[in-house]
């Protein structure tokens, strides 16, 4: 469970200070689906960032189970984020030169385990996206929503309990996000995630348990 109290995240810039994450309250439960929407600029990037402690906010506190992300030390956290959290993106950030079998292996070798184990692990997940016959291919010779499985695969692998999605459909057509969506939706409910997923996209959003809306900062939940 995600508990939120009074973040914050100021950034320092040379033209002053920019709050982009402004005093956000907010509960998440396990399981729970929730999507944050919001025009371009208004701190959703932000916020997921602080929410994947891949960032800390200036004030307030950010629990994740108990632990305050925003106080664990550098070699847990990145423990948390490498066991616990698994990330999308819009651009899928894939790396160019290794196949689908090793970007989704390169979540697992910080978590150690047998290159064999490792092998059959990789291998079920490319599966469970519909990959499997797809695995020697590098991200240039798949397609956009190819890559996205891919890095769905990569994400869930070492089966975090949250996945982060931030803009996931953002670079593909509406067929294709769809698809996306669904098999999201799919693994979500397969296996219990916690999804919390970025999107300006009505469509996408209104899949979702509870939307919040972001704006200048703050965050209000739609009833
Ligand atoms: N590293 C940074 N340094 C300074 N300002 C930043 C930084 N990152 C973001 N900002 C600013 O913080 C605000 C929120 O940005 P953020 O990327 O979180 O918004 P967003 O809602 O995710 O937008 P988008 O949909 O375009 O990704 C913006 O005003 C942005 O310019």
């Amino acid at each position: 469970m995600y508990q939120l109290t009074a973040v914050s995240r100021v950034y320092k810039t040379a033209a002053g200070p920019v709050p982009a994450v402004d005093g956000v309250d907010l509960t998440i439960e396990d399981g729970e689906w929730i999507a944050i929407r919001g025009r371009t600029g208004h701190g959703k990037s932000t916020l997921l960032n602080l929410l994947g402690g891949l960032d800390r906010p200036t004030a307030g506190q950010i629990r994740l189970d108990g632990h305050d992300l925003g106080k664990l030390p550098d070699a847990q956290l990145s423990r948390v984020r490498a066991t616990a959290i698994g990330f999308i993106f819009q651009t899928f950030n894939l790396i160019p030169t290794l196949s689908a079998h090793e970007n989704v292996e390169s979540a697992l070798v910080p978590l150690g385990g047998s290159p064999a184990g490792r092998r059959r692990t990789v291998a079920a997940a490319l599966d469970s996206v519909g990959l499997a016959d797809r695995a020697g291919h590098l991200p240039s010779q798949l397609s956009g929503g190819q890559q996205q499985r891919v890095a769905i695969a990569r994400a869930l692998v070492k089966e975090p309990k949250v996945l982060l999605a931030d803009e996931p459909t953002g670079n593909l057509d509406e067929e294709t996000r769809d698809e996306i969506i669904a098999l999201m939706e799919k693994l979500w409910r397969e296996r219990g995630l916690t999804l919390i997923l970025v999107s300006h996209d009505g469509a996408v959003t209104r899949r979702a348990q509870r939307v919040a809306v972001m704006s200048r900062g703050r965050l209000t939940l739609k009833p």
